[in-house]
């Protein structure tokens, strides 16, 4: 691979410096010697090839490839010699007597005779030895490759019978790969450069000069050149293909004939088997094994232009006349290559003497000297290129270049190949870039744009539905959240106020209690009060007693008794009213208990209100938070919450005990100092 692209560019190199403005070239090489026998038949292939630094289409030529500027590309001759067969043995034929060969000078001398001989000079000159790898790269590579840019392209083997135009050009090469000839080797070539969006057809072609041959007698000349026919190879049956040309562009196709679509390199194999095969058969009812017939295969080539290809991008002028950008329509390059096996080009005599008969042989070379001619006026830069005269002619017609009059040169074209090779050799071919817009791939594009995008609306929409089907769904949740956490929050405060107004009552209750417990205090110290009095007065009274006793003493022991009794009477409520201080005692220690449990129940109270309250708290933070995510209903909110707090901000009164507790203290102080005069009181009584 290395090998041959190394090759490609030294041919392009060589190219350039021959033929600075265009490559191409026709090979020709018949063989004569001066006494007019044609001895070593060699072979002609004609071929046209663009320039490799091709220069940049206008822009205004994209839309149409009419308009595009063409290119001189000139005919490239080369010539091949075949090595001596059985048959060249057997007649001890040599071609060292009449020619000689000097490929690396690319010189053919042709000797008239032992000491004159005349030299031509072609583009390449193959030896015996030269490969059919090596044929191929040298003469039809840069063909192919040029058809591959999208250029026509025509490859012709020119040559007597037998002289191997087929071997070079069709043979298959099934046994043997490096026997592959330029056909296969070509499609080779084109199928491994294609891709499976690109598209090549052939049709597999030959002039018939067989079938009207009864009618060459009747007719003049001219119209026996019009009795040419162009029979399928592909499906004999099919005779007299018409040829159709396109007025505009000048392409030239043939409606009629069978186009195969060329799917790998094996299916071109069988294609073309079966062409060789139906050629044989013609040849051979015929009763002839040489070929009286041009074979030509044609192969189209259509082929996306990838944008690393585009020579310059697309472009279109605005309406101020600037050049604007547009890369989306894609181009396709069509072109076609012609590879023509040239029916044998012999002499009549000779001819005659293979069975050919004289009107045919003169028939198919008329359809060589009408080719012969059209090179002859391309080389002339002839306004008039006679292509109508034959069928081959008018098949080449869009592979000539397409513009008759850019070609070079100054002779005719004589039927001996030395007038030819010089012709073909000054032919400069305008060859024109067969770039089209592909609008059947850009509608496919477009409508695999157009679902792309429908279907990405549809899936936006969707998505869209989607979102707003989860949106609707989460919003529902949040209300139905929301809805849950004021209801659990209006069931919060509704049972936080009933707890506190139970709590209130039941504040309102130990307040009550609690000023019950003051007023029994109060009445205790009253008491107290009226029992130490009512005590001075029992001990004023029983002083007085004591004195009158004593007093009394001396008047009479009855009246002690008397006063005894009365001061047992007196010790007895003293005894009462001592029991009653103390039940008043227990009952005051028990009020204070329960004091002691009530304000305990009040602190747990005032813990479980504040518990409560934080819990309020938490509560209203979370419906807060709740309402800021749905922003609504917060009015009833805020007033339960203010209501709330009103509820909560009324102050506890709490009884001031420490007086209570001081005042007890002294009350008790006081008893007992009543308890301790009694107890005096009785004992100086009992004394004697
Ligand atoms: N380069 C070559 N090397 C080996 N054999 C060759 C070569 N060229 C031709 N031959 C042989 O010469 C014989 C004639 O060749 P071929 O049939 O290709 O000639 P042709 O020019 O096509 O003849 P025709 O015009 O009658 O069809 C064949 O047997 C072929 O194998």
């Amino acid at each position: 691979m290395a090998s041959s692209s190394a090759q490609r560019s030294s041919q392009r190199s060589e190219r350039q410096n021959h033929i600075p403005h265009g490559r191409s070239a026709a090979s020709s090489l018949s063989r004569s010697v001066d006494n007019g026998q044609q001895l070593l038949p060699n072979n002609l292939s004609v071929r046209s090839k663009l320039h490799a630094s091709r220069p940049s289409l206008p822009p205004s030529s994209r839309t149409n490839c009419s308009n595009h500027d063409p290119e001189p590309a000139r005919v490239r001759v080369a010539v091949r010699l075949r090595p001596r067969n059985a048959e060249d043995l057997l007649s001890d034929a040599d071609f060292a007597d009449c020619v000689e060969i000097q490929p690396e000078l690319k010189r053919l001398n042709l000797k008239k005779n032992n000491w004159s001989s005349e030299a031509y000079r072609f583009d390449e000159v193959f030896s015996e030895s030269a490969s059919q790898r090596r044929v191929y790269e040298v003469v039809a590579k840069p063909v192919v490759e040029s058809v591959l840019s999208g250029y026509n392209g025509t490859v012709m083997a020119y040559g007597q019978t037998g002289t191997g135009k087929t071997y070079t050009l069709g043979r298959l090469g099934k046994d043997d790969a490096s026997e592959r000839g330029i056909m296969v080797r070509a499609m080779e070539d084109i199928i491994s450069s294609t891709s499976g969006s690109d598209s090549i057809e052939i049709s597999y072609l030959q002039t018939d000069f067989s079938r009207e041959r009864s009618r060459i007698d009747k007719y003049s000349l001219a119209t026996q050149l019009y009795l040419e026919s162009i029979q399928d190879l592909l499906s004999p049956e099919k005779i007299n293909i018409p040829i159709s040309e396109e007025p505009k562009t000048g392409k030239v196709t043939l409606p009629g004939a069978v186009v195969v679509k060329v799917q790998d390199l094996d299916h071109f194999l069988q294609i073309l088997q079966t062409g060789e095969a139906n050629r044989h058969v013609a040849n051979t009812k015929l009763n002839t094994e040489s070929s009286r017939s041009h074979a030509i295969l044609m192969v189209s080539i259509r082929r996306a232009v990838h944008e690393e290809e585009k020579e310059i991008p697309f472009q279109e002028k605005d309406s101020k006349g600037n050049l604007s950008y547009d890369g989306g329509i894609p181009i396709v390059r069509n072109s076609k290559l012609l590879i023509v096996d040239l029916a044998g080009s012999e002499r009549l005599d000779k001819s005659g003497s293979e069975g050919h008969s004289v009107e045919e042989a003169k028939f198919i070379n008329l359809s060589l000297t009408s080719l012969g001619k059209c090179i002859n006026a391309l080389a002339e830069n002839s306004p008039h290129i006679p292509v109508r005269d034959s069928k081959l002619t008018r098949l080449l017609r869009d592979s000539f270049g397409g513009y008759y009059d850019a070609s070079l040169g100054k002779k005719g074209w004589p039927l001996n190949f030395k007038g030819r090779r010089k012709e073909a050799m000054k032919v400069v071919n305008m060859l024109k870039l067969k770039e089209e817009f592909d609008y059947e791939s850009l509608c496919r594009k477009l409508e695999n744009h157009v679902d792309h995008l429908s279907a990405e609306i549809d899936r936006q929409l969707k998505l869209r539905d989607r979102e707003r089907i989860e949106m609707e769904r989460s919003l529902r949740e949040c209300h139905e959240s929301f809805d849950k956490a004021e209801k659990s929050l209006v069931a919060r405060s509704e049972f936080l106020q009933k707890e506190n107004a139970h709590l209130e009552i039941e504040l309102e209750g130990t307040l009550n209690e609690l000023n019950r417990l003051k007023d029994e205090n109060n009445f205790m110290h009253s008491e107290v009060a009226r029992l130490e009095i009512s005590l001075k007065h029992v001990t004023v009274y029983y002083t007085c007693s004591f004195l009158l006793y004593y007093s009394s003493t001396i008047h009479g022991r009855k009246e002690s008794d008397k006063i005894m009794v009365k001061l047992q009477e007196s010790y007895e409520v003293h005894q009462k009213t001592a029991n009653e201080l103390d039940s008043l005692k227990a009952e005051y220690n028990e009020l204070l208990t329960d004091k002691a449990t009530l304000a305990e129940e009040l602190n747990a109270m005032r813990l479980t209100l504040q518990i409560q309250e934080k819990q309020r708290k938490a509560v209203e933070a979370e419906l807060v938070r709740l309402k800021k995510l749905v922003p609504e209903n917060g009015d009833d909110y805020e007033d339960k919450k203010s209501h709330v707090k009103e509820n909560r901000a009324k102050p506890l009164v709490l009884p001031k005990l420490n007086q209570s507790r001081e005042t007890i203290s002294g009350q008790r102080a006081t008893i007992a100092k009543i308890c301790e005069e009694g107890k005096k009181l009785v004992l100086l009584l009992s004394s004697p």
